[in-house]
């Protein structure tokens, strides 16, 4: 691989003797990996994912041996997974390099708190921070790309969590709605890229030997901003994809000069994650010595001597009586589960389950208020994708299994005929146990609702 002069010099006064081995692994295969979504119902290959500590998947059929567990991880695998397959859509896998899963491991929020995830297009730590707080509590994930932000809503949906909130922002405003307020956030900081250059060739362009300085100034901005919300005794995880230290130790080394509350806490080093460059407690991943990317990631922790938590003014639910009617009609008729507690608010026609204890976002460019559950049209109530594959079977009168092929006609668009048997309206589909939308049984045809950008176009 071609790399920049002075990109190779640098790093050969870092690296020292490991230089030689660091330059061979940009001309190795990337290393491709998923996790596995606990929010889902897990095939017989995935259920040791379940585990805490995880040991190879016991092989009960063959397809087994082709993933290998990623050691000391809760939800990661090495391999592929095409993002055509059944495992992708109904997002039962998000496929991610493993440098990029260690920042979710070192976050691993507990169930309840209010997380914070500042830079999160398209979503791979989001979702990683899903699988831990499994529909408790309270995810704000923010994009400052409303390009970016719009993915980031796909992913989450096909995700199925119920109590992320996608924000579209800047940080300082951001900052000003939510004062004091999360218990963690992880700032996955737009970076120089280098640990991408091997995946990602094209990123090479954009390097120049001061590229790391203007983003480490970049960097301490949106950590300046990220800081103001962090809640009494919260925690920080800061994280790139480079390796330039201006961007990783000299931050988080301005960090502990500036706010003399926050204090580094060590990270394991497992996997072959490296210590940080006169800093033991962070991690790094060097592509010689780590299976995956590159990645350094810092976790520092609130000692508690800053304001109080904010107290939240919840916001209101906005709904007409003729509106509340008409979700009602449909959740008596359709489903078997109350939704965890929030608050149902429309968007035009649009209507979101926000979860409760957000302050009032009402100046805030919002990307999905909540859960969506569904749109209002004209007398009666479409229940969503996002909602279809959020709930479990168990959860809806009516769910119908369907096979491969009916999954991959139904994903391009096709309806297909179905058993008498099969109550009228609204179904949901499920393939492996996960759904895949709602659909509607219109006369034992099932009308397909699958969106059309969603599409598979062969
Ligand atoms: C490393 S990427 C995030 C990847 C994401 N966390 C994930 O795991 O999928 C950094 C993100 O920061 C966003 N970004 C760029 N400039 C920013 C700024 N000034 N403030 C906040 N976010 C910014 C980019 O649009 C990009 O999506």
């Amino acid at each position: 691989m071609d790399l920049p002069v002075e990109f190779l010099e640098k790093y050969k006064k870092i690296l020292g003797e490991e230089f030689a081995a660091f330059h061979a692994s940009f001309d190795q295969p990337v290393q491709t990996a998923f996790r596995v979504n606990p929010l889902k119902e897990l095939d017989e290959r995935f259920r040791v994912a379940k585990d805490l500590l995880i040991s190879p998947p016991k092989s009960t059929d063959g397809s087994v041996s082709k993933f290998e567990k990623i050691p000391k991880q809760h939800f990661g695998y090495y391999g592929k997974i095409s993002g055509k397959s059944i495992e992708h859509v109904t997002g039962l896998i998000y496929s991610q390099e493993p440098a990029a899963q260690v920042v979710g491991e070192v976050a691993a929020p507990k169930k309840g708190m209010r997380v914070l995830d500042l830079c999160a297009a398209p979503g791979g730590k989001s979702t990683h921070l899903a699988s831990f707080l499994e529909n408790t509590g309270i995810l704000v994930s923010n994009e400052i790309s409303n390009k970016r932000s719009k993915i980031l809503v796909e992913n989450s949906e096909r995700f199925g969590s119920r109590n992320t909130i996608v924000l579209n922002e800047q940080p300082e405003r951001l900052a000003r709605v939510f004062p004091a307020y999360f218990d963690l956030i992880v700032l996955d900081a737009p970076c120089s890229g280098e640990g991408m250059f091997r995946k990602n060739p094209s990123a090479i362009q954009y390097w120049t030997e001061n590229y790391p300085a203007e983003c480490a100034e970049l960097q301490r901005e949106i950590i300046t901003e990220a800081l103001k919300m962090l809640a009494p005794g919260g925690h920080l995880i800061y994280s790139t994809c480079t390796w330039a230290p201006e961007e990783n130790e000299a931050n988080i080394r301005w960090i502990l000069e500036n706010y003399p509350e926050l204090a580094l806490q060590d990270i394991p080093k497992t996997n072959g994650l490296q210590a940080g460059l006169n800093m033991p407690e962070v991690v790094r991943c060097w592509p010689h010595r780590f299976r995956g990317e590159g990645q350094f990631v810092a976790h520092l922790v609130d000692t508690g001597k800053k304001l109080e938590t904010l107290k939240v003014k919840s916001g209101k639910s906005n709904l007409t009586r003729e509106q509340v009617q008409l979700w009602e009609d449909f959740s008596h008729r359709y489903l078997l589960t109350e939704l965890s507690a929030g608050i149902l608010q429309v968007f035009g026609d649009q209507l979101y389950l926000l979860p409760d204890g957000l302050p009032d976002l009402s100046s805030l460019k919002i990307a999905r208020n909540g859960l969506h559950l569904g749109v209002f049209k004209k007398k009666r109530f479409e229940p969503s994708l996002a909602l279809g594959m959020a709930l479990k079977p168990a959860e809806v009168t009516t769910s119908l299994e369907i096979s491969e092929e009916q999954f991959q006609n139904y994903v391009s668009g096709a309806t297909f005929a179905t058993d008498k048997a099969v109550s009228k309206g609204w179904v949901q589909l499920t393939v492996g146990g996960n759904g895949l939308g709602f659909a509607k049984n219109v006369n034992g045809i099932i009308k397909n609702y699958f969106p059309k950008g969603l599409r598979f176009i062969s």
